[in-house]
């Protein structure tokens, strides 16, 4: 779909109007919005608001699923003034998106306790029952969310866990000022301007040619396996932060790499997941796992791969049986990783 945008573009010694998609002129918007506070402030009348207490979004259930309720500024506002707060607290707001008919998304979080700000947390019970919902923990309710919805709701927390983290400059200590989108801080007394961060984290999905490489932390559910994941140190690059964290976490080296796709990551703060493939050097598979990082490591064949893959839900372990291993969820990068890791041995054995 195709719209013209409101710019004339020079070309040779005429002007013409560009056709652009449905996409550049959302981005466009979506820019302006954040570049400019009047019409980011006008763009709230006819936007919607998702809600948040203490960074839990508010959902509703439906037959084994969430949806995500949006208000209207009418709706947020009569909402705050039955709990006598100032319609002023829309401005803590901040923009995670907007539709392709530039219908601006908002998210508001009514329930952090942040010291530099005027306003008092809202009663969560009270809260949900007047907007007939729970407020609840992201981490849990990832399973029963669409890949939409949790996509807008991990920007939404990350944008807001950083504003609540980041009220302060770190040289004057004055309270630094979000701006109307949320897309950056500024000191008022120091002029440094914050913008939001995240860490990038590689993960990588080590091969020897047959099997691949899987490992766990203490911290995961029982029996859940994944990619190799670690963060990027100052001064690294992709390939160079794959290598050392294969080296460091299993002593193992790696020689090919291929990037395949990356994910913002939510928990337990915003990191950027870069995914990749690697394959050892030859011959060379021994697994020293370093114990300071991992509980264990272990090579899993395409067979014991396609098995997990197929079990669904969390696997309960039944009485004198071993515990077999089971992988990330599907919304998780290292899903897809192992995902595509499969489908391409697959390929490769039809082809052989
Ligand atoms: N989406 C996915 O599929 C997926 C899969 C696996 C891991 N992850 C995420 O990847 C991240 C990194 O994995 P890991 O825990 O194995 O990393 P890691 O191997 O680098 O080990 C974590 C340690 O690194 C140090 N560290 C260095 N920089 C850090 C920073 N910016 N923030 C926090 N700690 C830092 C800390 O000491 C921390 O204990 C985790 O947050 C995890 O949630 C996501
Ligand atoms: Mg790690």
């Amino acid at each position: 779909m195709f719209l013209y945008y409101g710019i004339a573009c020079k070309r040779k010694s005429f002007w013409c109007y560009r056709l652009l998609s449905t996409y550049v002129t959302k981005t466009r918007y979506l820019f302006e919005l954040k570049e400019d506070d009047d019409a980011c402030k006008k763009a709230q009348q006819t936007g919607v608001f998702y809600l948040f207490h203490g960074l839990a979004p508010l959902l509703q259930t439906s037959e084994h699923r969430y949806l995500v309720p949006r208000l209207s500024l009418l709706e947020l506002k009569r909402l705050l003034g039955k709990f006598g707060q100032d319609a002023q607290r829309i401005e803590d707001s901040v923009l995670i998106g907007c539709s392709d008919q530039h219908e601006a998304w908002f998210a508001l979080d009514l329930g952090l306790n942040i010291s530099s700000s005027i306003y008092a947390s809202l009663p969560k019970p009270e809260m949900e029952t007047e907007l007939k919902g729970s407020f609840i923990e992201l981490r849990k309710a990832i399973f029963q969310l669409n890949s939409m919805d949790s996509s807008l709701l991990f920007t939404a927390q990350a944008l807001l866990r950083w504003h609540a983290n980041h009220q302060f400059c770190s040289r004057s200590g004055q309270p630094t000022k979000k701006n109307m989108a949320g897309s950056k801080r500024v000191c008022p007394s120091s002029k440094i301007i914050y913008y939001p961060q995240m860490a990038p984290v590689v993960i990588t999905l080590v091969s020897d040619g047959v099997r691949c490489l899987l490992a766990r932390q203490s911290s995961f559910p029982k029996g859940l396996y994944s990619a190799l994941a670690g963060f990027c140190d100052i001064g690294e690059s992709v390939e160079e932060a794959v290598r050392r964290e294969v080296a460091e976490e299993v002593g193992l080296e790696v020689e090919r790499l291929e990037y395949s796709a990356s994910q913002h990551w939510p928990f337990p703060n915003s990191s950027l997941m870069i995914a990749c493939h690697a394959t050892v050097k030859p011959g060379q598979t021994e697994i020293q796992v370093n114990l300071r990082e991992l509980e264990a490591a272990a090579w899993f064949s395409h067979d014991e791969v396609a098995t997990a893959l197929r079990r669904k839900g969390p696997y309960i372990q039944q009485e004198n049986e071993t515990l077999p291993f089971s992988l990330p969820p599907r919304l998780a990068i290292a899903h897809q990783l192992i995902k595509e890791w499969m489908e391409r041995h697959a390929c490769s054995s039809r082809l052989a």
